[in-house]
């Protein structure tokens, strides 16, 4: 890729970047265009979104927001309540539409894709949500995730194989209802990512959990992080963030407030003083 755009992750998104925007012509939709150059082959920057931007009815729930994650980089993003960090990852998966603004992965603007196709993409998530069939087996479950990616060759052996990666193999025969909320969470990040993303989404995977719990999931996102997959976790337990992230973004009103190391965001007096502190 010859062009470079000058936009890394290692930028701090204090502010925008209004020189940027004026050198980068408008599409039909309003958007930026063309930082495609700044994801995919030749760059190590896997997502990058561009004065992201969404409004419900007057409220702004991102404001113009340059966000970007590195091949293989696992981002934490934490924030008070309402700062928009579930909001940024629907934008990124699709579940919302962006107001204006740009979203590229992998090399691709992605805005205008379904959800289902940028899942096909590589872009996986886990919702706060519960989203395993409770009636269903551990095995019934992974093979949903399994099945849509592996095909229905040596099939049983791929789905036992997923269930061994998220040390839930005993316990295949069991419902998932039936399951510890660990358990739960576990087979979740497993079934996401069984369909082999390139980049994982978790919006507070480990709320409600043990300490033991949190534990196996720091463990879990640890090796997948170490398998390639890169991760944006949206958490508010702070030693877990310590645990797991390379690097942590804070939103605040919907606009990145900092971006850094969890040392310096922990060090770092004004977020001590909007959401550290507050806790
Ligand atoms: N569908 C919606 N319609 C209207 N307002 C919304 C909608 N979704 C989110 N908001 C508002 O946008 C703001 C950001 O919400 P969001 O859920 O993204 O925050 P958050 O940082 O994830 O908060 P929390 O830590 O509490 O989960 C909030 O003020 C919320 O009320």
């Amino acid at each position: 890729m010859g062009h470079q755009n000058s936009m890394t992750a290692t930028d701090t998104a204090t502010d925008t970047d209004s020189t940027e925007e004026s050198q980068t012509a408008l599409d039909a939709a309003g958007r930026q265009s063309p930082p495609v150059a700044a994801t995919g082959p030749g760059t190590d920057t896997l997502l990058q979104t561009s004065g992201l931007t969404k409004r419900f009815g007057g409220f702004t729930a991102i404001d113009n927001v340059d966000f970007s994650v590195d091949e293989g980089q696992l981002r934490c993003l934490i924030g008070p309540n309402g700062a928009g960090k579930s909001t940024l990852l629907k934008l990124i998966t699709g579940r919302h539409d962006a107001t204006s603004g740009a979203i590229y992965y992998d090399g691709e603007d992605i805005a205008d894709l379904r959800p289902n196709d940028r899942v096909d993409l590589g872009i996986g998530m886990k919702f706060q949500v519960p989203s395993v069939f409770d009636e269903l087996t551990a095995y019934e479950n992974m093979r949903l995730s399994v099945q849509r990616t592996h095909g229905d060759d040596n099939l049983d052996e791929a789905i036992l194989d997923g269930l061994k990666r998220i040390d839930l193999a005993e316990r295949a025969t069991t419902p998932a209802g039936e399951l510890s909320h660990g358990q739960q969470g576990r087979l979740e990040i497993g079934m996401a990512a069984a369909l082999e993303p390139d980049l994982l989404l978790l919006d507070e995977p480990v709320a409600g959990l043990s300490l033991e719990e949190r534990r196996e999931v720091a463990d879990l996102v640890t090796e997948l992080n170490g398998d390639g997959i890169a991760f944006i976790v949206i958490e508010h337990d702070i030693d877990f963030v310590a645990e797991i992230a390379d690097e942590v973004t804070v939103l605040h009103g919907g606009q990145v407030f900092r971006e850094g190391s969890i040392e310096d965001i922990r060090a770092d007096d004004e977020v001590r003083r909007i959401y550290l502190g507050g806790e």
